[in-house]
């Protein structure tokens, strides 16, 4: 049984760490985390870290024991430097709590690129646990939503440099703006997305520690996430009948099946798909088919199959990409957006003229 650890960071990865774990108590009823057992096949301990209480008492599915507080203010007001100085002086009360829970065999540790908490404590743990352990760290990096303002698209392309040189085996990318864009089963945007990504984390481990009829394990995920760029995304399908296999793993790989835009015959690097259904529905020359059209465009190719009577098929594609030309599009916007931040500090350093030559009348009195 592999032993994960996955840590929240800051709102946005807090509430993706909930949505795991309400995934992981699988759904039935808001009252199923105080009778059922989570349906984790690993030995999963989850920690969601934070620097305002706020934040963390809104968790449903997180235990209390299982959230860090970090106190400053009701956050770090989207300052990265800040939220470093924050993460530097706590660094010792963080790592100890992930020791304690140790040993792992590997790590995932989520947050939006665009916050203050979340993406300056990314990168430096990651940093460290790579320091200090063997076991592989991945990042689930969410992008935000392109409206949201310069210092978010700011911080977005400091943090994903610095999460990249952290040290990292592989980012998975998750795009706000994507996922909304594709409207349809994206109702309420955040519980919608955040479901998304979780449905899909439950199913990558469950296929890094199954039993299969073809294998699959955490060795080839870190064959996969080694590949490429070091950025990767994940695809998904589940069909709600009784579906060709081979439309199943089309829709996994098809934009609305992904967590990020990209065009995965063009831009993968390597992948690794996984079938889970009834043996009913898995034909294998179907599946062959699917794979080798892919491995023909996009290199090496892992599969995996996962026998579950009874149920219809579901797919899913873990793709480190070559390129990203998403990422480059948002890099471009962000450096506008940098550049509007430094004309706007500008102004507030002429302001301080101004602050000047009121200062001039200090202790002088008016006279009439
Ligand atoms: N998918 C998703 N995105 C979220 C969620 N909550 C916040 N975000 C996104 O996260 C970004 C803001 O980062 P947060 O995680 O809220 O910030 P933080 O790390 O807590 O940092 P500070 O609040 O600045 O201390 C924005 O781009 C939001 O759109 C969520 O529940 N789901």
């Amino acid at each position: 049984m592999l032993n994960v650890l996955i840590i929240g960071n800051g709102q946005c990865g807090n509430r993706v760490l909930d949505a795991i774990n309400k995934e992981a108590f699988g759904k039935k009823s808001k009252f199923a985390k105080f009778y059922s057992k989570q349906k984790y096949k690993s030995n999963v301990e989850t920690i969601a870290i934070n620097t305002a209480i706020n934040d963390l008492k809104e968790l449903e599915f997180t235990k209390a024991k299982d959230r860090i507080h970090i106190p400053h203010l009701h956050g770090v007001g989207a300052n990265r430097n800040v939220g470093k100085q924050v993460f530097e002086e706590n660094k010792e009360h963080i790592t100890r709590k992930v020791e304690d829970r140790g040993p792992f065999d590997v790590a995932f540790v989520i947050t939006s690129s665009s916050g203050g908490t979340g993406s300056s404590f990314t990168p430096l743990l990651v940093k460290e646990l790579k320091e200090r352990y063997d076991f592989p760290v991945y990042s689930l990096v969410v992008l935000p939503f392109r409206e949201e303002g310069t210092l978010y698209l700011q911080n977005t392309a400091f943090s994903l440099k610095e999460i990249r040189e952290s040290g990292t085996d592989g980012i998975i990318l998750a795009d706000n703006q994507f996922l909304k864009d594709l409207g349809g089963n994206v109702q309420s945007a955040y519980d919608g997305i955040n479901g998304m990504i979780a449905e899909r984390m439950m199913f990558l481990l469950d296929s890094m520690d199954s039993e299969m009829m073809m294998v699959t394990d955490l060795g080839d995920f870190q064959t996969v996430m080694a590949g490429g760029a070091g950025l990767a995304t994940i695809g998904y399908y589940r069909a709600d009948k009784d579906l060709p296999v081979k439309t199943a793993i089309q829709n996994a790989l098809a934009p609305s099946g992904l967590l990020f835009s990209t065009n995965i015959y063009e831009e993968a690097s390597r992948a690794m798909v996984i079938i889970k259904g009834d043996n009913e529905y898995l034909s294998i020359d179907d599946i062959s088919n699917e794979i080798e059209k892919l491995s023909a465009n996009v290199g090496h190719v892992f599969k995996g199959i996962i026998v579950r009577k009874g149920e219809y098929p579901q797919v899913l594609v873990v793709s480190t990409m070559e390129s990203a030309s998403e990422i480059e599009n948002l890099y471009n916007v962000a450096i506008d957006a940098i550049g509007q931040e430094r004309e706007k500090k500008n102004r507030i350093e002429n302001e301080k003229e101004v602050d000047k030559a009121f200062s001039k009348i200090d202790g002088l009195e008016p006279h009439y």
